[in-house]
């Protein structure tokens, strides 16, 4: 027998937790409809995993949502609803992907959601990303279930335009190690933007709207990259050990810098300080330096920042071919790390002059999970979040979007030069 859903109610959602935690969890205080539902994003180095859970104790007054502990309004507010999770697994340990859906019991045939059939009565979990054709029949075996495949694109679409529309304190600029939130209006703006999703490789979409989007550019040089290549080069066995060797390095030792080929100054005519990188990596060369010279902490250093620098620039370069003000940068290569972060920023910045900003998401590698979980209901309420106005550094600053009407003025000129 083929049920009708349980309706998802996203209306009021909000980040439960304080501003610096990790893929905090979001609280869904209006869904009524007892929901017992997974999604899975199953990529080529993560496999994440998005599900709900019934919350109906109060909320503590020291969880208030971001620690936003001044608005009594929150503070107070009973939980009738209950909370959006989200957790990851390396790709290669899907067994222990597996062994947590069974231990969280999330496919408890009890609940009504997780009872919709495909036509031969299957059961049918929401799945994203390549793994949802190659664990298909892993997913079978296993549970008995069938995975229910939602397109990759349209996933991480869905997932971005609803934390940008429903989300408040989910969209930050990163510069120079500082953190600010950023409001949006959904209704004022919101799209066109640019989705720059840096997984193991990197997808860049240019989004106009629900559902209307064009991917208009990728490169396979992204999170899988410098994972591969680091561990390749320095012997470290996961990413996070590469992450943490960064900390210590120093990058100078490896990148030849533009004052190493001219001599300690700048070359000022063309714009280029005597610190700019003139080549990644352009110090391992024949007679003079070799890997083996070289520190892993520094060669992961290197790796990251090369790595960030072009995907920002590739970035910049779409978003000047269609004329796009806002880029966000989403996936897992980012991990919340303030390194990533402040080269993409000031990649953006450099090439754009200064007047465009990068943009980060705290749920970064969890749009592809949450727009699969999303598409069981296909409707996102459009509902602006209230005004933050008081946070820290919210909104954009209208010098900002002078700036950027002078750059979009520029980049007109210049794509009408061409044409002629
Ligand atoms: N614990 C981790 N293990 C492996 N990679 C990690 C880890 N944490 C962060 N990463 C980085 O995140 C990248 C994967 O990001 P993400 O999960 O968004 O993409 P994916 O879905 O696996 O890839 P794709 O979409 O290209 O199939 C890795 O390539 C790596 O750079
Ligand atoms: C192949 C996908 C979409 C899988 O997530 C991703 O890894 C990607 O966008 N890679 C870059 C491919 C390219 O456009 O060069």
């Amino acid at each position: 027998m083929v049920r009708s859903m349980p309706h998802l109610d996203v209306s009021g959602a909000a980040i439960h937790g304080n501003s610096e935690d990790r893929d905090p969890a979001i609280l869904l205080p209006n869904q009524s409809d007892n929901i017992s539902h997974l999604a899975l994003d199953i990529g080529g180095s993560l496999i994440k995993l998005v599900y709900f859970s019934r919350q109906d104790n109060l909320v503590d007054a020291d969880k208030t949502l971001l620690g936003v502990s001044n608005d009594s309004s929150i503070s107070s507010c009973p939980i009738t609803g209950g909370m959006l999770h989200f957790v990851k697994f390396e790709s290669w340990k899907i067994d222990d992907c597996l062994q947590f859906i069974q231990s969280k019991q999330l496919l408890r045939r009890s609940d009504s959601l997780s009872e919709i059939q495909n036509n031969a009565g299957n059961v049918l979990i929401k799945a994203t990303g390549g793994g949802a054709y190659a664990y298909a029949d892993l997913f079978k075996d296993k549970f008995g279930v069938c995975l229910d495949k939602e397109d990759e694109m349209d996933c991480l679409v869905a997932g971005a335009n609803f934390l940008l529309k429903a989300i408040r304190y989910e969209v930050f600029t990163h510069i120079e190690g500082q953190k600010e939130f950023v409001q949006i209006d959904p209704k004022e703006d919101l799209f066109p933007y640019l989705l720059v999703n840096i997984g193991s490789g990197v997808s860049i979409i240019k989004v106009n709207g629900d559902g209307s989007y064009e991917r208009v550019s990728g490169t396979h040089l992204g999170g899988g990259t410098y994972c591969g290549q680091g561990m390749a080069m320095t012997g470290c066995e996961s990413f996070d050990e590469l992450i943490e060797l960064s900390q210590q390095g120093d990058n100078t030792p490896i990148d030849l810098l533009v004052g190493d080929i001219y001599g300690g100054g700048d070359y000022s005519k063309i714009g280029l300080s005597a610190s700019t990188i003139a080549s990644s990596f352009g110090k391992i060369m024949p007679g003079k330096k070799k890997l083996k010279d070289c520190r892993p902490e520094d060669i992961s250093l290197s790796l990251l920042r090369m790595i960030s620098y072009n995907i920002g620039q590739i970035a910049y370069l779409n978003a000047c071919r269609y004329g796009i003000k806002r880029i966000y940068f989403g996936g897992f290569f980012i991990r919340g790390n303030a390194y990533t972060m402040n080269t993409i920023s000031f990649a953006i910045r450099y090439w754009s002059k200064g007047a465009a900003e990068a943009m980060f998401l705290r749920h970064e590698g969890f749009l592809g999970a949450l727009g699969a979980f999303l598409s069981c209901e296909k409707q996102i309420p459009v509902g602006a979040p209230q005004s933050i106005s008081n946070a820290k550094g919210g909104g954009f600053k209208k010098a900002y979007h002078l700036k950027f009407k002078r750059f979009c003025t520029k980049i007109s000129s210049v794509m009408q030069r061409s044409r002629s």
